[in-house]
Order: C-alpha cells, then sequence, then structure tokens
C-alpha cells in the first residue's frame, strides 16, 4: 500500500487506492480518530476549537455530523423501544385544525410542482404521507435558496439570513410564522428529523452572499454539504432505514450525503454559464489553473479541448459520488426507495445532457427531456426492488 493522490480530494492517503473511491475508506479512517478525542465542549476554548477546524479537511468535518445525526437516530430508537417518546396524544386541550394543515401541504404540493419539477415527480412514486413531509422540507429548501438566489437575492443581508434561522427554530418549536411554515412544523412533530441540517443549509446560503470562488475541492465539498448534503441528511429520518438493514447508520447517511453533494456537482456543472452571468464560478480554482484555464475563459464561455477535458474530471467526479449514492438506497425502507432511484437516474442524465452538448454549459442547457424521464421510472423500480445488502459493515 502506497501513499496516493486521491481522486476526490485533494490528499493524498496512506490507502490502496485501487478501489474505486478511496475517500470513502479515508472517512471512516478519520471516524476512528474523531470517537477517540475528547469532546469538545469538555472545556477547550473557541481559540482552539477554530485552529482544530482548520487543521482538519471538509469531509472530516462534515462527517463529524453525519456521526451526531447517527446517534440522534440511534437515540430516536432506543427511546422509541422503551416507550419513552409516545406519540403526543390530543388530550381534548389542543385543537388541531385539520383543514389548515391540509391546505398547508397543498400549497407545498404546488409550490413544490411549480419550482422542482424533478423533485416533485419522485415524490410522487412516495407514500401520501411522506409525500407531504417531502413537499414541506423542499419547499423550506427552496425558499431558503431563493433568499440568495432569487429575484430579490441582491437586497438579502447576512441579518436576514439570522432572521430566517430564528424563524427555523419557530418551526421545530411550534410556532409557525406562515402556511408553509406549519406544513414543516408538523412534518417536524411527526418525523425524528433534526434542526441541524437546516441550520448548515442556512449557512451555505451564508456562504452564498460572500462568497464567489472556491480554491480547490476541498472548500467546494464543503460549499455542497451546506447547500445540499444537508438535504440528504434531512431525508433519512423520514424515509427511514429498512428494519432489515444490517449496515451501519452512518454508512447510510453518508449515501445520502454523496447523493446531495452529486446533484449540486450537477446543478453547478449544469449551471456554468449562469453563474458566470452572475460573477460566480463555483468550480475549483486550483484545477481550472491546472487545466490551463482562467476565470476570463469561464466568462468568455468559449468550448475548447482545454474546456472539454476539464469538464470530463469533473463529471467524472460527480458521478463517482452518484455511485456512492447508489450503494445506501437498497438500505432504505422499501417504500421511498422507488422515489430516491428515480430521482438520483434522473439527475444523473443532466452529466449526459452536458456530454451530448458537447460540453457547451455555457450557452446551451443541459435537460432531460420528459419521454427520457418517464423511461427511467420502470428502471428505477427494477433496482428499488433489491432489498437492503445481507452483509453487515
Ligand atoms: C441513502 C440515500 C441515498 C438516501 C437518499 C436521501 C435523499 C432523498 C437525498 C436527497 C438529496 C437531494 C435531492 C438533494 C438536493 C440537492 C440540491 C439540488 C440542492 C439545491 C441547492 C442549491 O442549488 P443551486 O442554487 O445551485 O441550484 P438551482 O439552480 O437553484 O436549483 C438547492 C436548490 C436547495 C433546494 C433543494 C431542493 C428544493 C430539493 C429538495 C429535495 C428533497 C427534499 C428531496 C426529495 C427527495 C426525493 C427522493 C424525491
Ligand atoms: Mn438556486
Amino acid at each position: 500500500m502506497s501513499a496516493v493522490l486521491c481522486v476526490v480530494c485533494p490528499r493524498v492517503h496512506g490507502r490502496d487506492h485501487s478501489l474505486p473511491r478511496n475517500y470513502c475508506t479515508q472517512r471512516r479512517c478519520s471516524s476512528n480518530k474523531l470517537s477517540s478525542k475528547p469532546s469538545f465542549s469538555s472545556g477547550v476554548s473557541a481559540y482552539s476549537r477554530a485552529v482544530a477546524n482548520l487543521s482538519r479537511s471538509s469531509e472530516e468535518r462534515v462527517y463529524e455530523v453525519v456521526l451526531k445525526q447517527a446517534a440522534l437516530v440511534r437515540k430516536h430508537r432506543r427511546e422509541s423501544e422503551l416507550d419513552l417518546k409516545k406519540p403526543v396524544e390530543n388530550d381534548g386541550t389542543t385543537t388541531i385544525d385539520w383543514n389548515r394543515l391540509n391546505e398547508a401541504y397543498e400549497k407545498c404540493r404546488e409550490f413544490c410542482a411549480d419550482n422542482d419539477s424533478t423533485f416533485y415527480l419522485g415524490t410522487l412514486l412516495m407514500m401520501p404521507e411522506l409525500r407531504r413531509a417531502f413537499w414541506a422540507i423542499s419547499v423550506w429548501c427552496r425558499r431558503t435558496d431563493e433568499l440568495v438566489d432569487g429575484p430579490n437575492a441582491t437586497y438579502t443581508t447576512l441579518k436576514d439570513l439570522e432572521r430566517w434561522e430564528k424563524r427555523l427554530n419557530d418551526i421545530f418549536e411550534g410556532r409557525p410564522c406562515d402556511v408553509y411554515d406549519v406544513a414543516l412544523s408538523d412534518t417536524a412533530s411527526k418525523y425524528p428529523i433534526d434542526a441541524q441540517p437546516f441550520k448548515d443549509m442556512i449557512e451555505g446560503m451564508k456562504l452564498d452572499l460572500t462568497k464567489s470562488r472556491y480554491e480547490d475541492f476541498d472548500e467546494l465539498y464543503l460549499y455542497c454539504y451546506h447547500v445540499a448534503g444537508t438535504v440528504g441528511l434531512m431525508s433519512v429520518p423520514v424515509i427511514g432505514i429498512a428494519p432489515k438493514s444490517k449496515v451501519s447508520i452512518e454508512s447510510v447517511y453518508n449515501a445520502a450525503l454523496a447523493l446531495g453533494i452529486a446533484n449540486q456537482l450537477t446543478n453547478i456543472l449544469r449551471d456554468v454559464g449562469e453563474d458566470a452571468i452572475r460573477g460566480r464560478i463555483y468550480l475549483p480554482q486550483d484545477e481550472l489553473a491546472q487545466a490551463g484555464l482562467s476565470d476570463d475563459d469561464i466568462f468568455c464561455g468559449k468550448v475548447t479541448d482545454k474546456w472539454r477535458s476539464f469538464m470530463k474530471g469533473q463529471i467524472k467526479r460527480a458521478r463517482m459520488f452518484y455511485d456512492e449514492a447508489e450503494k445506501g438506497i437498497s438500505e432504505l425502507n422499501l417504500a421511498s426507495r422507488w422515489a430516491v432511484w428515480s430521482s438520483l437516474l434522473l439527475y444523473r442524465q443532466i452529466l449526459d445532457a452536458i456530454e451530448a452538448n458537447d460540453y457547451n454549459n455555457f450557452t446551451k442547457r443541459a435537460y432531460v427531456a420528459k419521454a427520457k424521464k418517464l423511461i427511467s421510472l420502470p428502471v428505477a423500480l427494477g433496482r428499488a426492488l433489491k432489498g437492503p445488502s445481507k452483509l453487515a459493515s
């Protein structure tokens, strides 16, 4: 075993890199390191914490979130087994306004159908109760993104995002502010979802207000975690892990995280031209330089051989994250596997469309035709019907 440059992150690992994905194994190593460390809450100063954070890779920092989310699931399972967390029964003093709740979810459905048609199609393949939860989560994500990407984004300040975070706390504490929040508040009360990934998404949007370049993939990975990997972490507690699954909860969360990252890398590659118009380049600067490309080449938007070759590498990396995500889908509850497979297959096809456009993502939008989307659905169903892996991880 020799030290080899990682194909995904820019570091050198002492691992057998004949494995298709080494970053995952590397992540496991860091999990060992993390679990043997004293907890940060045990008297370490904020300064040392900041220094410790600087010396850790983005993957290590994100993996720490994964460990915490997995620990929460374990705690929730224990509590349910002990019957400590009985669903709150209505004692007659609280009246649930079912009409208002149904209206709220209906509003979310409309919003999701209008703004995120690919994910909306996926939700239609879920059971009605889960579908509603996903509409509520999806609407919150889209509205959060709109704060920094929507028509009024130029007026959004860090203060606004802080207010948005306070409002999130209210949602989780059962004090919804508007009709869409009513639905998310209800979803948060029904599923063991944690506010952390939602807060982390808001942090990602803060990055969008302050940052328009990413030095290397490590920086970009952290951005992708914030704006998209978080969606994977929000989703697992709603979908649930198959009772027969023998793999660790962490590995399922890792796969969900990978799906979010893969989707975001795909978004980035699809939107290079649109982002450049807004002065944003979500591509690793060091890799652009290695390919002999500069910001000006992106702003000029000329498809050259250098660009094609650079794009091939970026597409390859995005596909690796999809491969990582695939490994976890069969561990999810059967009722949602079809939806997850579909959304993965549909989104991944955008990468094929970029190739079909001869890598012109400056002026041509890569899109997947409706017929192609529909053909993917039975393929997704076939894959979904395969059960959890027999081997424990
Ligand atoms: C084990 C395993 C594989 C589990 C699967 C877990 C799972 C369901 C993961 C979902 C991952 C997912 C769909 C991530 C979305 C990532 C994404 C596209 C984020 C976008 C951010 C910013 O994008 P940008 O501004 O660059 O691009 P636009 O041009 O604006 O699009 C987002 C826009 C954030 C908003 C995200 C959403 C609206 C997506 C919400 C999706 C869900 C809640 C999941 C729906 C899941 C299914 C299966 C249908
Ligand atoms: Mn956006």
